[in-house]
């Protein structure tokens, strides 16, 4: 009896080479619709799958291979008397070979304004069936769902007349994990569908963007995934155009200054050093902006990492080149830019979109045995319910450096407190235990430019502390969520200062 292999593939690259390799090694080769079409078109002899089931493909093709004669010749154990017998008494003959690709389900999902029938029409039904059967039977059956195992089955059936025992276990779970991101992915489309907001089993399905030399530390092994129809606006789908490979470390920083300067319309520059913001300015031009990241804290940018929301052109090239940075990032570089930039060999350049996001995704994080998700902090400053409690109101310039520290305060790890004026952080204190202490190392590195500018924190002052702390530097506005018990306490002692003191009613944590 000659051996069998089922192709049945809707992505049909390389696919004739590789049942043409069947063939010569004396394989029946059978086939659904189109596959046997693009076969016989490229001269293969092919088997219909009517031939196998008796039965014509029905319903659109919603059924073509669903059917005992095509499972049974996928899940039977050749080798055990038994099963051999029962398929033989219901003239099933085995098949050795399963090589199927699915319904382009992410690709059509992913079109604009598709509508529910075409996504629905494109999820895969007799494909994963298949695969999932020989797969399971994968002792007898090589189950191939990747174009790229062609050649390593073909090399193995020539060389030995069949597919090694670890190939087919290999290619096993590899197509385990494909249907199951498969599923995954319809999964995700039909709860958004239906706005089931905490399902009861999450699946999501993440794919390998490139391995990492290694984790937050070089005894830690890691590798980098994103999500298949993320936010093309995003370091997952940055372009490098220069430097060595990126690190688990750049890569989470790199998205941190990316999410900050995304809060500015006006020309912005940040600069990042482990995930916390270290300088942020804003200017009329980007060479100005950054010049004002720089100045915001010289010593902490350097091996920094930088993100810009415009074009850096060659005066912030030479700004640039003249400090060590881990990274740039930005929407674009000129010539000029790159040719200085580009002098050094380990700087990476990053470009990204920055277009307006398609949509907010989740903030996954783990711990120890489960998974933390919430909604990402998309709360504006123009969303807040804005009140004024102190006596004196802010001047046009206190409004414009609080506004500024309040988007950056949004991204600095708590307890945060960030010290600014009209166009840049002045200090910045990020992940204390207490507020006062994050307040005081933010005044302290603001020293005299402290006087006349604005505060800004992430959450209610508990007590008046931080209020006088600020005072005693010479702040005199201060942006806050409002909502202690002992608010009075703070508004008595930001009254007794002048001081303008603002309450937007939501706090920013960030951990
Ligand atoms: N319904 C079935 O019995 C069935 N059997 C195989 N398919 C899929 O049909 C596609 C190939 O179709 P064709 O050979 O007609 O181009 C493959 O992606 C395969 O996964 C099926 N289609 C959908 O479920």
């Amino acid at each position: 009896m000659r051996k069998k292999a089922l192709i049945s593939v809707s992505d049909k690259t390389g696919i004739i080479d590789f049942a043409k390799g069947l063939q010569e090694l004396g394989f029946e080769i059978i086939s659904t619709g189109g596959t046997k079409q693009a076969l016989q078109d490229s001269g293969v002899a092919v088997t219909g799958i009517s031939d196998v089931t008796g039965f014509p493909e029905i319903l659109d093709g919603r059924v073509k291979t669903l059917h005992p004669n095509v499972h049974g010749a996928l899940l039977a154990r050749v080798g055990e008397a038994d099963h051999l017998s029962q398929i033989q008494e219901h003239g099933i003959q085995p098949i050795s070979v399963v090589c199927v690709n699915l319904y382009p389900f992410k690709e059509t999902i992913s079109k604009p304004d598709v509508s529910v029938e075409e996504a629905i029409e494109n999820i895969d039904i007799g494909g994963p069936s298949m695969l999932r059967s020989s797969a399971k039977n994968h002792e007898y059956v090589a189950a191939v769902v990747d174009p790229a195992d062609y050649n390593t089955v073909l090399t193995e059936l020539k060389e030995t007349g069949d597919v090694n025992k670890e190939t087919k276990r290999w290619l096993a779970a590899k197509v385990f994990r494909h249907t199951a991101a498969y599923d995954a992915m319809i999964a995700e489309y039909m709860t958004e569908l239906v706005q089931e907001e905490q399902p009861e089993t999450v699946t999501m399905t993440f794919e390998l963007k490139q391995p990492l030399r290694y984790g937050e530390n070089p005894h830690q092994k890691a590798a980098f995934y994103k999500k298949p129809l993320g936010s093309s606006f995003s370091i997952a789908h940055a372009e490098q155009l220069h430097g060595k490979e990126l690190s688990y470390n750049n890569i989470n920083d790199a998205d941190a200054a990316l999410q900050i300067v995304r809060e500015f319309n006006q020309p912005a520059a940040v600069a990042v050093k482990h995930s916390n913001p270290c300088g942020v300015g804003t200017g009329e031009t980007i060479e100005a902006a950054f010049s004002q990241a720089y100045q915001a804290d010289p010593v902490s940018i350097f091996g920094g990492i930088v993100a810009l929301n415009r074009e850096v052109n060659r005066e912030t090239a030479e700004q640039l080149h003249e400090i060590f940075l881990e990274i740039v990032i930005a929407p674009s570089f000129t010539k000029e830019a790159l040719e200085i930039l580009t002098s050094k060999k380990n700087i990476r350049l990053l470009t990204v979109s920055f277009g307006k996001k398609e949509k907010a995704e989740k903030k996954l994080s783990s711990i120890e045995g489960g998974l933390l998700i919430q909604d990402s902090d998309e709360f504006g400053f123009e969303q807040a319910d804005i009140t004024v409690p102190t006596k004196r109101k802010p001047t046009e310039d206190e409004w414009n450096a609080l506004k500024l520290g309040w988007k950056v305060v949004k991204h600095v790890k708590s307890n945060a407190i960030v010290v600014s004026d009209v166009q840049m952080t002045l200090g910045i204190g990020a992940g204390q235990m207490n507020r006062v202490g994050s307040a005081r190392i933010a005044l302290e590195q603001a020293g005299e430019k402290a006087k006349g500018s604005a505060m800004a924190s992430d959450a209610f002052f508990p007590m008046d502390d931080t209020v006088e702390a600020a005072a005693k530097a010479g702040i005199t506005s201060i942006i806050q969520p409002g909502g202690s018990i002992r608010d009075e306490d703070s508004i008595k002692k930001a009254d007794e200062y002048g001081i303008a003191m603002v309450f937007t009613g939501v706090r920013h944590f960030k951990h």
